[in-house]
């Protein structure tokens, strides 16, 4: 399977910490609005959209949000809660395995079922250790994660070797959407020292402090969900600052 959105991110991550701008088809109110708000992420200097969400996400709710999005010229990501979120509309999905979950399902079972359809579609795969961190929201419930406190570096980091021993190249570090703190910046800085994973980090990013916080702690990629919707202007601020902290 072709590399390009692998390429793409490795590529622009040379220059420092990406945006990526995670959007869920089931809390999009307006999807009239979605393309102006859209082009606005990108044109602040997001670099892909995160397409997903855990509750109430159909494959229609998917390709609805896919086809809109199709025109901007950066990658859109499948970011998959279960088996049924895979479309080939998508340029790659994040291929998730729920790293700390004591649901093998989430391990290795979804993962199993959804390959033959990936292969089929040709859709390029972003293999990617999945890590519950601190709060854990909706996807860490559903997950059934053994949530990795966020105090905890060293059990983080001993995740993510094992992840990176297996071959795999990201590691998404997730506090859970909503989560009232952020990963901190010290498990980020640690595993980006003894790594050489791409790692991305999200859940509870509401401000410009703390996305720089965690660009100079080592992440390679900062996500943010909610501020979209609650706040697109907080976002855009968001996303600003990461840009101009890479020109630096
Ligand atoms: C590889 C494939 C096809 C599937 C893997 C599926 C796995 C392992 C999922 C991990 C567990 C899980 C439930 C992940 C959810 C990831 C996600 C889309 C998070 C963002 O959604 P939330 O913001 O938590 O959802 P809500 O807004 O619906 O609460
Ligand atoms: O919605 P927020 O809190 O920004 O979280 C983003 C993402 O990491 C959730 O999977
Ligand atoms: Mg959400």
């Amino acid at each position: 399977m072709k590399e390009k959105i692998s390429k793409y991110i490795q590529q622009l991550s040379e220059e420092g910490a990406l945006h990526f701008s995670l959007i869920d088809p089931d809390k999009i109110s307006n999807l009239d609005k979605l393309d102006s708000l859209a082009r606005k992420l990108y044109e602040a200097g997001t670099s892909a959209f995160l397409i997903g969400g855990t509750l109430g996400v159909s494959k229609d709710k998917l390709d609805n949000v896919l086809e809109i999005l199709s025109d901007i010229k950066i990658p859109k990501i499948i970011f998959p809660s279960n088996i049924n979120l895979i479309s080939e509309k998508a340029d790659a999905i994040l291929f998730l395995s729920l790293l700390n979950s004591d649901d093998i399902y989430y391990v290795i079972g979804a993962q199993v079922v959804a390959a033959p359809l990936i292969k089929k579609l040709g859709i390029e795969v972003l293999p990617t250790g999945y890590l519950i961190i601190g709060y854990g929201g909706t996807a860490g419930h559903i997950g059934r994660a053994r949530i990795i406190p966020f105090d905890n570096n060293d059990l983080a980091l001993s995740y993510a070797l094992a992840a990176e021993f297996m071959g795999m190249k990201f590691l998404y570090l997730e506090a859970g959407s909503g989560s009232p703190e952020p990963v901190k910046p010290e498990m980020v800085s640690l595993i980006r020292r003894f790594t050489n994973l791409t790692i991305i980090v999200g859940g509870g990013i509401r401000t410009q402090e703390t996305a720089i916080k965690l660009a100079e702690a080592g992440a390679h990629i900062i996500v943010t969900g909610n501020i979209i919707e609650d706040n697109p202007e907080k976002a855009i601020k968001i996303i600003e600052s990461i840009r101009n902290y890479r020109r630096v």
